[in-house]
């Protein structure tokens, strides 16, 4: 009896939820505050680094060494960033997106095909962040796929496969070679983070995030403030505004650049570089006129790899270490089966300093 009663509060997915008819109010288990404020609270700003990737990239070491530069201050500065000029097809980014929305529009028993039952199954549709730990909830559905060192997609719709195959081995390539600029940025030599932390059999994984209206976006929330588990994350929406990023104790809207890549610093990379890049804290709110659609794809370690500060990090620079070494199997799912709460899963790696 209580467990159907349990089982009843939980929502299915916000879709169904956000388009019943005469939806007016959000439900009392979505409301996270009676005064989000996000309006006033989100300032607008222009002033989010940009990467142009191609000087990562360029044969010209002047080039290369001052986008190196601007990664590694965006890094420690931002830990968040935009890159242009990344070479990805603007077409590409397109289908992802329409196949996206597509698999949203499943009906809702397809989808249920596609529901995991562990955090770790490598194809889960689902919906806040995770409802068995959860009871307040949050406005989105989520499909969450590992497209490396394995590849695995859902079946529906037909062209998804084809589309995530090819989107995920481009954005690879990119982050890789964001991550070599990183490493160098530390001092590193640029294959020593890809070496280091086995990234040819690195975890990439792919969300589709999808955001319906909502009768009253200010008491509710897309995402709560959360950091990403991995190194970096890439992300591209369908336009619409809804990500904000931390920036010296404010809330900045992310009004991403036309194709432009949108870049966060994961936990694995604040580890690394043994708290110079400071794992970036986001959110995504909602709002009440459209369907806001995010795909954002994690690059991390491999998962076996055991996690910690770079050695010569902490030789030269002559600091302890600031985190107890974890293998990021185990930290994924800790993250993954917990309440997403700011950076409460890397609180309990970090070393208190006095
Ligand atoms: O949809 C967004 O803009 C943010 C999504 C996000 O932070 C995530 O999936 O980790
Ligand atoms: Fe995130």
């Amino acid at each position: 009896m209580t467990d159907m009663k349990a089982t009843a509060l939980k929502p299915s997915n916000i879709k169904q939820l956000a388009g019943s008819p005469n939806l007016r109010f959000v439900p009392s288990n979505y409301v996270h505050s009676t005064n989000l404020n996000h309006d006033d609270d989100g300032d607008d700003s222009n002033s989010i680094p940009i990467i142009d990737f191609s000087l990562l990239t360029s044969c010209d070491p002047n080039q290369r060494s001052t986008a190196i530069h601007q990664l590694g201050k965006s890094c420690q500065d931002w830990g968040f960033f935009m890159v242009v000029n990344h070479g990805i097809p603007d077409n590409l980014m397109k289908a992802v997106i329409d196949c996206t929305d597509e698999f949203f529009n499943l009906p809702d028993e397809e989808k249920q095909e596609f529901s995991g039952k562990h955090v770790l199954d490598p194809v889960r549709y689902g919906t806040s962040f995770n409802t068995s730990a959860e009871n307040l909830f949050f406005w989105r559905d989520f499909l969450k796929v590992f497209v490396h060192p394995h590849f695995h997609s859902p079946t529906k719709p037909q062209a998804y496969r084809d589309v995530v195959l090819e989107y995920s081995k481009k954005l690879r390539e990119v982050a890789r070679k964001l991550l070599g600029g990183v490493s160098e940025s530390l001092g590193l030599a640029e294959s020593y983070l890809d070496k280091a932390l086995d990234l040819e059999s690195g975890l990439q994984v792919f969300v589709g995030n999808y955001y319906p209206p909502c009768p009253q976006p200010e008491l509710t929330m897309g995402m709560p403030p959360h950091s990403d588990h991995g190194l970096l994350t890439l992300l591209i929406s369908n336009q619409v505004g809804g990500l904000q990023v931390q920036h010296q104790g404010k809330w900045i809207n992310v009004n991403a650049l036309p194709n432009s890549l949108l870049v966060n610093t994961g936990d694995h990379l604040e580890i690394f570089s043994n708290g110079k890049y400071k794992s970036n804290v986001h959110r995504a709110v909602v709002n009440n006129k459209v369907t806001r659609i995010s795909v954002v794809t994690a690059h991390g370690p491999s998962l076996e790899t055991i996690v910690r500060p770079a050695s010569p990090l902490i030789e030269k620079e002559n600091s302890p270490s600031a985190y107890i070494p974890m293998k990021y199997k185990d930290y994924l799912e800790l993250q993954q089966s917990n309440q997403l709460d700011a950076k409460s899963c890397l609180d309990r790696v970090k070393i208190p300093r006095n």
